[in-house]
């Protein structure tokens, strides 16, 4: 499982260093299970009747160690590199993820995670991989190899390990999940009692009014107390139960050796060798058990990193701009589209919606009938948590909606910089069309140094409907066949509002057009209006048509042409 995290976290540019890890890893465990076993020669030659034929296998244990030891340094230092591409990836595909949060979510527990990842998660991998991996690795395969290699002493000391092995395993994991349950409900116990703690102390002046003392507390405690008594008692068997099977492995171990010995099946020297096999075995299950704790955490980490690497390849990173748009206007459909906040708050139900190439569709509805989060569907800022967005008939992933539309937002924000880096990538002959469209000529003509004024927040400062224009220019200069504009004119004064419309009535044909607005001047320019009411499409036609039928479209209409005329 750690593996496959791993391995989907690090991708196809981490398969050299993973393969390189765990192969000289087996390779170095290999050689001290097989170190282990040339201890019975060597022992043999030194009990024997010449000493000196101990040499070769003396040399032959020393080669074996250093070249586990080189396999080890090598093995650490693919880990290394490992672990520093998961710090990449945890840091790229987190801060990205930070970025797709909703200014609303920022104080949310989502956000509190991925702050956790990228300051604990990043810096903690590479001790995942190499102080955790390795020692893993040697853990639960020395004991099968020596097993694998005692057939060649004895085939009964053989089943006895690799038994023995599989049990302490079984006894270590069921030891740890009797202790984690039992924590579980410790911690259950605990905050009941708080909550009744609480709830007596709030109920104080009642209970002194009544003239009660503490005896419901004191229930309340009692019961507790009995019922921390019986998870003690689930406790107990946890912890002990690997060390008692343990112990029974010794001695299955131990007796079988000195039968086979007393039997002749054995060698003395191979029977006092089996001492440091018993050993050897004893030391790595072990490690075993002081691993299993960290091992489980690191675990549970590294499926959060893998899905937030999973969703950060899915949701593409604008930035990167992976996915480049053709600027082709597509037609756009929505196909029984839902979203779902993750706080419950269903904004989007079932919508099926035709948005025709190249045509202006407008949408509306009331505050809270789902209008944003249908342009952020659309747009690839938020994948639907149902139905698909399909673009001339075939389904359009978020990366590939991001690279195919430009959006103008309720407010633009100016980044520090010049009004040209503010615009975006854009040939320098193209700007005065840019201009004219959204009638940005005349303020880049007062600007002290024109297309390369500074302009944000502590610079030149631009109005509120300026802005909106910058931004209006910035959406044009992308090659992009979706446009999207969300109420960019809702607070605006008429000279933007005109920007916007007749900007709009000029990418008539050559952009899939969708606006959401309340303004009756850009309600106009749709060729067809759809109406949400509560995430459900309840109407749709031309402004006619739905003006004929009455309904929610004629009371919206109604009640902004009343707004419209109390403004001015
Ligand atoms: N980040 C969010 N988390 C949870 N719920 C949200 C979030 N954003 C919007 N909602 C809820 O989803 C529903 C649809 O909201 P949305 O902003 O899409 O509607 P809208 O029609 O654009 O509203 P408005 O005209 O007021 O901007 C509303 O009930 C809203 O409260």
């Amino acid at each position: 499982m750690i593996y496959s995290d791993i391995a989907a976290i690090t991708g196809a540019a981490g398969r050299r260093d993973r393969l390189l890890f765990v192969g000289l890893t087996v390779f170095s465990t290999v050689l001290q299970a097989a170190s282990v076993m040339t201890l019975i020669p060597v022992l043999h030659a030194l009990f024997g009747d010449q000493p000196s034929q101990a040499w070769p296998w003396v040399g032959l244990l020393v080669a074996q160690l250093v070249l586990a030891w080189v396999a080890d340094g090598l093995a650490t230092r693919a880990g290394l590199r490992l672990g520093f591409g998961l710090i990449d990836a945890i840091e790229v595909a987190g801060l990205s993820a930070i970025r797709r949060l909703d200014p609303a979510e920022l104080h949310s527990p989502r956000a509190s995670r991925l702050r956790d990842l990228i300051s604990t998660a990043a810096p903690e991998s590479i001790s995942v991989v190499v102080l955790l991996g390795s020692p893993l690795i040697h853990a639960l395969l020395l004991t099968p190899l020596l097993a694998l290699m005692l057939l060649a002493v004895a085939w009964q000391l053989a089943l006895v390990a690799l038994a023995g092995g599989i049990a302490m395993f079984l006894a270590l994991v069921a030891g740890r999940r009797a202790v984690a349950k039992s924590e579980e409900a410790f911690a259950d116990a605990g905050r009941e009692l708080d909550d009744r703690v609480l709830e007596f102390a709030w109920a104080q002046p009642t209970l002194r009014g009544a003239g009660v003392g503490t005896g419901t507390l004191d229930g309340v405690l009692r019961a507790s107390r009995r019922r921390g008594l019986r998870l003690l008692a689930w406790q107990i068997p946890g912890d002990t139960l690997f060390s008692v099977v343990l112990q029974l492995v010794l001695l299955a171990f131990g007796a079988t050796t000195v039968a086979l010995y007393l039997s002749g099946d054995l060698e003395p020297v191979a029977a006092a060798a089996m001492i440091v096999v018993l050993l050897r075995i004893v030391e790595t299950t072990g490690s075993l058990s002081l691993l299993s704790t960290p091992s489980a955490s690191a675990a549970r980490v590294l499926t959060s990193v893998r899905e937030l690497v999973t969703e950060h390849q899915a949701a593409g990173d604008p930035r990167a701009g992976v996915v480049r748009g053709t600027g082709l206007a597509r037609g756009l459909r929505a196909d029984g589209l839902d979203f779902t906040y993750p706080d419950g708050t269903r904004a989007l139900r079932e919508v099926d919606a035709d948005f025709p190439a190249g045509a202006i569709t407008v949408i509306v509805g009331g505050s809270g009938s789902g209008k944003s989060t249908l342009l952020d569907v659309l747009s690839g800022l938020r994948e639907p948590t149902g139905g698909a967005v399909l673009a001339d008939g075939v389904p359009a992933a978020a990366p590939d909606r991001l690279a195919e539309a430009s959006v103008v937002f309720q407010t633009t924000q100016l980044r520090p910089g010049t009004l040209r880096e503010n615009i975006g990538a854009v040939d320098d002959a193209a700007l005065p069309a840019l201009a004219e469209r959204a009638q940005l000529t005349e303020l880049v003509e007062t600007l002290p140094a024109g297309w390369d004024s500074r302009v944000g927040e502590s610079a030149n400062a631009l109005s509120g409907g300026e802005r909106q224009r910058v931004g209006l220019a910035r959406a044009l200069a992308k090659p992009a066949g979706v446009l999207l504009v969300d109420e960019a004119t809702s607070a605006l004064d008429a000279i933007t509002e005109r920007a916007v419309v007749d900007a709009l009535e000029q990418v008539r044909g050559e952009r899939t057009t969708v606006i959401v607005t309340h303004r009756p001047a850009l309600v106009a320019l749709a060729d067809q209006v759809i109406v949400l009411d509560d995430g459900r499409v309840v109407d749709s036609g031309n402004v006619e048509q739905l003006l004929a039928r009455g309904g929610v479209f004629a009371d919206l209409w109604t009640r902004w042409r009343q707004t419209e005329g109390w403004q001015v």
